[in-house]
């Protein structure tokens, strides 16, 4: 039998914890066929972006066709898109698929280093987020979008509604990573709020937990799970890869993609 596919398009991350590379692990792990479209080559690691090579929007497109003319595409998922040009050429095409978009909306790696100028993050939020099955801002990014700070629980709940029905996303997960207290995150699917609480655990090592925890919930919908299930499972998925985090590299160290294995193999 054939397998679920999902096609991740976003810039790369060497050093393996963030970007392409997290997204492509997280598919391989979560049994979906993973498949990928590069946006910005970026030199980074754990401390922080050194230089950022973007792709031509043209070949971003040559590159989006190749895939969708000959694969299947169950489920995508967008990390960082740089430029207008780009986001122009990815809103034409998810307009010509009939498969869930989860859009996270990158903006600032985790070092503080933009990925996305400030100019170019208002054409996101008016062009690509109403395109989207689902749309996950941390806080940041959250009060990007909304021009607002958001400062607890209650903001974040309003903050999801107001996504969906005035910014036009089908559904927001508004994400608690960069508050204190428990890892609360909160998701509005049209209908209903639903809220999705773990322990916050004691780890600088979350460098990637934005791609991977969309690439999770990507990964689930390609198979046919129902969002808010997708979310639950992506959600389970990414705190196991915290707790099991690599102390690896010189800065915020990256998640960990066998966590769950191995959590299912020593439980
Ligand atoms: N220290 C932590 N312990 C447990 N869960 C965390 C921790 N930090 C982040 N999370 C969770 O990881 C996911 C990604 O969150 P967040 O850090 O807000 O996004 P991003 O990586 O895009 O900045 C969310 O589910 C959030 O609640
Ligand atoms: C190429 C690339 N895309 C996205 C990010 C940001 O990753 P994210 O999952 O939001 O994790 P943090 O870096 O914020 O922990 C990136 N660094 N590089």
């Amino acid at each position: 039998m054939n397998p679920a596919c999902v096609l991740t398009i976003a810039g790369t991350d060497p050093s393996g914890g963030a970007g392409i590379q997290a997204d492509l692990k997280t598919f391989q792990e979560l049994k979906s066929y993973g498949m990928s479209v590069v946006t910005s080559v970026v030199a980074q690691n754990t401390t922080g972006v050194k230089d950022v090579h973007h792709l031509p929007d043209s070949f971003i497109r040559e590159q989006l066709f190749a895939v969708s003319e000959d694969m299947p595409v169950h489920a995508v998922k967008t990390g960082m898109i740089a430029n207008k040009e780009m986001m122009q050429v990815i809103k034409d095409w998810v307009q010509t698929i009939d498969a869930p978009y989860i859009m996270d909306p990158v903006m600032i790696a985790q070092s503080g280093d933009p990925l996305v100028e400030q100019e170019e993050q208002i054409y996101l939020k008016r062009h690509l987020v109403p395109e989207s099955t689902l749309v996950t801002p941390n806080i940041p990014e959250t009060e990007t979008l909304l021009n607002r700070r958001i400062d607890h629980e209650e903001d974040m709940k309003e903050a999801a509604v107001e996504i969906v029905e005035q910014l036009g996303a089908g559904a927001a997960l508004v994400k608690g990573g960069h508050l204190k207290g428990k890892a609360v995150d909160f998701l509005y699917d049209g209908y209903q709020l639903h809220s999705f609480e773990e322990e916050r655990i004691d780890s600088a090592n979350t460098h990637g937990t934005g791609c991977t925890y969309s690439a999770a919930i990507a990964a689930y919908m390609s198979q046919g799970y129902p969002l808010t299930q997708a979310v639950e499972k992506g959600k389970h998925f990414v705190t196991a890869a915290i707790r099991h985090s690599f102390d690896l590299g010189k800065g915020d160290g990256p998640t960990n993609h066998f966590a769950l294995r191995r959590e299912v193999f020593h439980s």
